[in-house]
């Protein structure tokens, strides 16, 4: 196991991809806190996703709690922290997921949905990492945090233009808070998934065109699973990349790379 003993948290934690990290984490050996997000309106609030994840992650033998709280509200990440003290005594790995895509055109975008968008996913990793650093540095013994920012932090999309750049910034996020916490020992990585099987894309993949399209680019032949972003987010909370700070991986069978 490569995370014996260590107190995680995961934003965005009880489904797709935030899930596949929350089980691998505690696969490896860590305790976790779940973030998890009812909707303004706790129009969710009797969704059960949150709790089949820590029912999953005990099922391993770790502990889980799910806490419940909009990422975009600064107030949630203190309470992340608070609740890892509260329930594990404190917090060694922070995986800043929480993220969302509404498909939109760019001409009559909404202000309001900009916002929304910037707060979540951009707004929403600034918070997340500011309390989880400070209570690492308070802590005295490094820490690791990995965000999950996007292939989209490289390249376009029409539909995206209020998304591709919250991902870029998380990257250049993860950048320099590297230089920052790099003293205190907290080594600081992104994971930029290509395209991954989650809910976030079950509408703009349910045209079967787009899926071939999509899926005829990626030479590794599949689209990604939430499990094959989240082993490498293991391996950078990990020792296994204790000398790994600033980097951010692709995690895209070959997207990227493949043009024509
Ligand atoms: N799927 C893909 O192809 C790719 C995804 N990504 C990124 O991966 C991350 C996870 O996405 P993915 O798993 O695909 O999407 P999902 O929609 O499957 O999961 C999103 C997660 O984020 C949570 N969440 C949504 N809004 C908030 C909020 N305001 N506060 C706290 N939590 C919230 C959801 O909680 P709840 O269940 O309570 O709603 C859920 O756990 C995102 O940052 C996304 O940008 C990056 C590249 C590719
Ligand atoms: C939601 C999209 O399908 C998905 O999100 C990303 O970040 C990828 O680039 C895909 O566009």
């Amino acid at each position: 196991m490569l995370l014996e003993g260590k107190r995680a948290i995961v934003t965005g934690g009880s489904r797709g991809i935030g899930r596949g990290i929350s089980v691998e984490l505690a696969r490896q050996g860590a305790d976790v806190v779940i973030n998890y997000f009812a909707g303004a309106d706790q129009s969710f609030a009797r969704d059960t996703a949150h709790d089949e994840t820590v029912a999953e992650i005990e099922a391993l033998g770790r502990r889980a709690i799910a806490v419940e709280g909009d990422i975009a509200d600064p107030q949630v990440s203190a309470d992340l922290v608070q609740a890892a003290v509260a329930a594990f005594g404190g917090v060694d790995i922070l995986a800043s997921n929480a993220g969302i895509c509404p498909f939109h055109a760019f001409l009559d975008m909404p202000p309001a949905l900009l916002q929304q968008v910037v707060g979540v996913n951009l707004n929403g990793a600034f918070y997340a990492v500011q309390a989880a650093a400070n209570r690492m540095k308070d802590q005295g013994t490094g820490g690791a945090i990995v965000a999950t920012s996007s292939i989209s932090a490289l390249v376009g999309g029409a539909m995206q233009t209020h998304y591709t750049p919250t991902k870029a910034g998380v990257h250049s996020l993860m950048q320099s808070v590297a230089i920052v916490l790099g003293p205190y020992g907290i080594r600081c990585n992104s994971v930029m998934p290509g395209a991954i099987a989650t809910d976030i894309n079950k509408d703009d993949w349910s045209d079967p065109k787009k899926r071939e399209y999509l899926n005829n680019r990626i030479p590794l032949g599949r689209f990604g699973e939430p499990e094959d972003v989240a082993k490498v987010v293991a391996f950078l909370a990990s020792d296994m990349a204790s000398y790994v700070t600033g980097a951010a991986l692709l995690v895209d069978g070959g997207l990227y790379v493949n043009l024509q």
